[in-house]
């Protein structure tokens, strides 16, 4: 096997898949592709079908023939080359299965002779991935003497034996304690550019810090493919003002919430035909905070607007700045658990 293998692409389209004597698909009409290099992550609520594109993309299920369906990995047709495809491809499954009897060393070195790691570089490989994997001190422990975490630990020195062009990681910070969560994060967050990386992971604070881009998978269906910033992408501008200096400053809640409400009316009203303006505004101690959605109208041009306003109107800004979505919202979105924002009615609360 050659040393470094460029990174794969990869490419699905029209992928309908059954499981045999099941009622309803468990992937319908899939199609994304992932760029040489991308790290990708695959989310979805339990039952979505990530665990299932991820196995038929790695060879391990097969892919169904039919009229307009194409999965290939590295250009390679895995309907007709699923052996090929696997010497490309370091998996990590849902349940990884590992020798129990043999030591984490013999296990790894067996594992890098099946995936054609030459004899004289098994060694250094074994060492190079359970040093990526935070597994030094245990490549004599007997597998069947290892905690859950780390048979996860071994499960993705596994995947990335051999440096395969294409890593794909289900869930695989399952099981992990928190320090090891972050050595693994890290270690992930750096295959990418060399490996391409695709991986599954309910823990959205995750996917956020490691992806380039995010595909969301709900029943079977794909309901979001986007780059990570884009699907943080807001809308809303995050607003506070200090209480006014002049003018005694004692005025009461209301009245300071209306004369910013006021403010940002005046604001809203420079943009024609708008729609009416949406806004959540609380009075909290010293400081008026507002969240105001933009809607049609451009992020920059509201904040200079209500930058100019709140000059007029003498009322001190002290931050204003776009709204920070969460993952976690468009998740809830694209997954039918919650009303677009960018549908909700505001107003005033
Ligand atoms: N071996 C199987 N036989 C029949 N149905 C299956 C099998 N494996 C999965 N399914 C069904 O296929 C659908 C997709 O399952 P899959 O495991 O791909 O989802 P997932 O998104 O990985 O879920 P989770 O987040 O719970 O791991 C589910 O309805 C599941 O019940």
């Amino acid at each position: 096997m050659s040393d470094a293998r460029a990174p794969a692409s990869v490419e699905v389209e029209g992928l309908t898949f059954h499981y045999p004597g099941a009622e309803d698909p468990a992937l319908r009409e899939v199609a994304f592709r992932v760029r040489p290099g991308e790290r990708l992550g695959l989310l979805g609520p339990n039952g979505a079908g990530k665990s299932t594109m991820m196995r038929i993309a790695c060879g391990y299920l097969p892919v169904p023939r039919r009229r307009g369906t194409k999965v290939r990995v590295a250009g390679l047709d895995v309907a007709t080359q699923s052996l090929a495809v696997r010497e490309q491809v370091g998996y990590l499954p849902e349940q990884v299965p590992l020798y129990q009897e043999l030591r984490v060393r013999e296990h790894l070195e067996f594992r890098a002779a099946v995936k054609r790691v030459r004899r004289r570089a098994r060694r250094a490989e074994v060492e190079r991935v359970a040093g990526l994997a935070g597994l030094e001190d245990m490549l004599e422990t007997p597998i069947g003497r290892l905690s859950r975490g780390y048979r996860q630990r071994v499960g993705i020195a596994d995947a990335l034996l051999g440096s395969p062009p294409l890593v794909v990681l289900d869930e695989p910070t399952v099981g992990l304690d928190p320090n090891q969560v972050q050595g693994i994060r890290t270690m992930l967050k750096n295959l990418g550019g060399a490996q391409t990386l695709i991986f599954s992971s309910h823990i959205l604070a995750e996917v956020e810090a490691l992806c380039d881009r995010i595909i969301i998978l709900s029943r079977g269906a794909v309901v979001a493919d986007e780059t990570v910033s884009a699907a943080l992408a807001s809308d809303t501008l995050s607003i506070e003002w200090g209480r006014p200096s002049s003018g005694g400053g004692g005025e009461g809640d209301a009245i300071r919430g209306a004369a910013v409400q006021a403010c940002l009316e005046q604001a809203w009203s420079r943009f024609d035909a708008a729609g009416p303006l949406e806004v959540e505004l609380s009075v909290v101690g010293d400081r008026v905070q507002a969240t105001v959605v933009s809607g049609p109208v451009a992020l920059d041009e509201l904040a200079a607007a209500i930058g100019a306003e709140s000059l007029a109107a003498g009322l001190p800004l002290v931050r204003l700045e776009p709204g920070r979505r969460r993952l976690e919202e468009r998740f809830a979105v694209v997954t039918g658990f919650r009303e677009a924002p960018e549908r909700a009615k505001g107003g005033r609360s």
